[in-house]
């Protein structure tokens, strides 16, 4: 079934069990690793030339990832983070911390200030499941904000967080490069704020100031994830697994977090690099783990590492799920309401959806460090750690 020049990735049960056991042994005797993001082997450490850098939206999933490996650089840059809610488990040593909101460019000001950053990574976006005004005001006019005060305070290098969603049209996208179009029509309010917000911190890239470009990742998972992961873990605690909407024959692209980390850091070095960074400037790239895995065999995975195998699978075609979801939608709207299942997510849950990342490969350097295999892993890890910690708060 392999598609394009991508190598398809495949879940092996008994694998992910063994790591299972295995890291339920390791965590019952006590000798449970201390918690990293990344965790890249000593000889893929990125040297770092940055010298001072404000991660806006640092105390979210990614954006936290991006300041710990930050700080774990030898010589760690000077680190500081803008976000609306500074999370106390997102904290790091030696990392200034701005509260603010990126509707308010004195926030923003302050903190740019402040921090003496002269790169900023731009990481905020609200969380999915909101209405399309909010997207469109905090993604694009709030990109706006950012990059007008950037260019006010003298920042040289803005690298923006932007999605690989921005160019589905709920049609199959299959090993697409960055020369695939926009929608004429948007699937949804996020991608469509996330694509506006894209273009205008393309627009801003000034050859003579500050500097920008775009990544595009695709279904980021990992450590903290608050939305991939935790979305799965509803429908297992709903007793929900056992429904599948279309024939999983759709691959899809995921992007372990450390790896869009890494993407990060290296476009940001690279929008510094009078050798690179005219090839880096003003464009964008596609960020992912390069091995598209069947849609469901994601969630299957997780559900695996809590114990539990669906005891049969009910497949709803895809025409099914539409017409559902537009029943759930309709009723939603008179109630006033947002939809949770909606048609966009049918046609995405139903859709091929890899991307070449053969740009980001050449221009940035950008390789995956962390594999999948070794990505769920490290996140099913996690996910142990997070319940026996649950556990303690419990009994405490
Ligand atoms: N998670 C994914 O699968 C995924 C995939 C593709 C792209 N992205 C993009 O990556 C970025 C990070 O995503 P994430 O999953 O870490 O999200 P997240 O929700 O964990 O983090 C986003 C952070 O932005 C902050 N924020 C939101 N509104 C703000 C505002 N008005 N002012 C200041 N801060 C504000 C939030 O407080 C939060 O800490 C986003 O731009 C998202 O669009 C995410």
């Amino acid at each position: 079934m392999a598609k394009g020049n991508h190598q398809v990735f495949s879940i092996h049960w008994v694998k992910l069990i063994s790591t299972h056991i295995a890291t339920s042994a390791l965590l019952s005797s006590g000798l449970s690793a201390p918690y990293s993001q990344t965790q890249f082997p000593p000889d893929q450490k990125m040297s770092c030339p940055l010298k001072s850098v404000l991660v806006i939206g640092g105390s979210g999933f990614l954006g936290s990832a991006i300041v710990a490996e930050l700080v774990a650089l030898n010589p760690a840059p000077k680190v500081a983070v803008f976000d609306l809610k500074i999370r106390e488990d997102t904290k790091y040593p030696n990392v200034s911390y701005y509260t603010g909101d990126l509707l308010n460019s004195e926030d923003m000001r302050s903190a740019i200030k402040s921090s003496d950053a002269t790169v900023i990574l731009h990481t905020a976006s609200p969380v999915h499941g909101l209405a399309r005004d909010v997207y469109m005001k905090i993604n694009v006019e709030g990109t706006g904000n950012i990059i007008e005060v950037s260019k006010e305070e003298g920042i040289q290098a803005l690298v923006y967080t932007s999605s690989a969603g921005i160019v589905f049209d709920g049609d199959d996208l299959i090993n697409v490069n960055e020369s695939a179009p926009f929608p004429k029509i948007h699937m949804d309010g996020y991608n469509e704020s996330k694509a506006e917000a894209e273009k205008l911190i393309l627009q801003a890239d000034d050859r003579k100031g500050m500097r920008t470009c775009a990544l595009r990742p695709a279904g980021i998972f990992g450590p903290r994830d608050r939305q991939c992961i935790p979305g799965m873990l509803t429908v297992y605690y709903s007793n929900q697994t056992k429904f599948q909407i279309g024939d999983n024959l759709n691959l899809f692209d995921f992007t372990y977090v450390g790896n869009a980390v890494h993407a990060h850091i290296l476009a940001a070095e690279k929008l510094l690099d009078s050798q690179t960074v005219d090839k880096v400037a003003g464009e964008a790239f596609f960020i992912t783990n390069g091995e598209p895995i069947y849609f469901w065999d994601f969630p299957l995975a997780v559900w695996a590492h809590l114990g539990h195998c669906p005891p049969y699978i009910i497949r709803f075609p895809r025409i099914v799920g539409i017409g559902l979801a537009a029943m759930v939608e309709a009723l939603s709207y008179f109630r006033g309401k947002e939809a949770g299942f909606t048609r966009f997510r049918v046609k995405f849950a139903c859709a091929s959806r890899y991307y070449n990342i053969s740009k980001a490969r050449d221009i940035l350097g950008y390789k995956p460090l962390v594999s999948l295999d070794e990505g769920i892993k490290r996140t099913l890890k996690w996910i142990d750690e997070e319940q026996t910690i649950q556990a303690q708060k419990k009994v405490q």
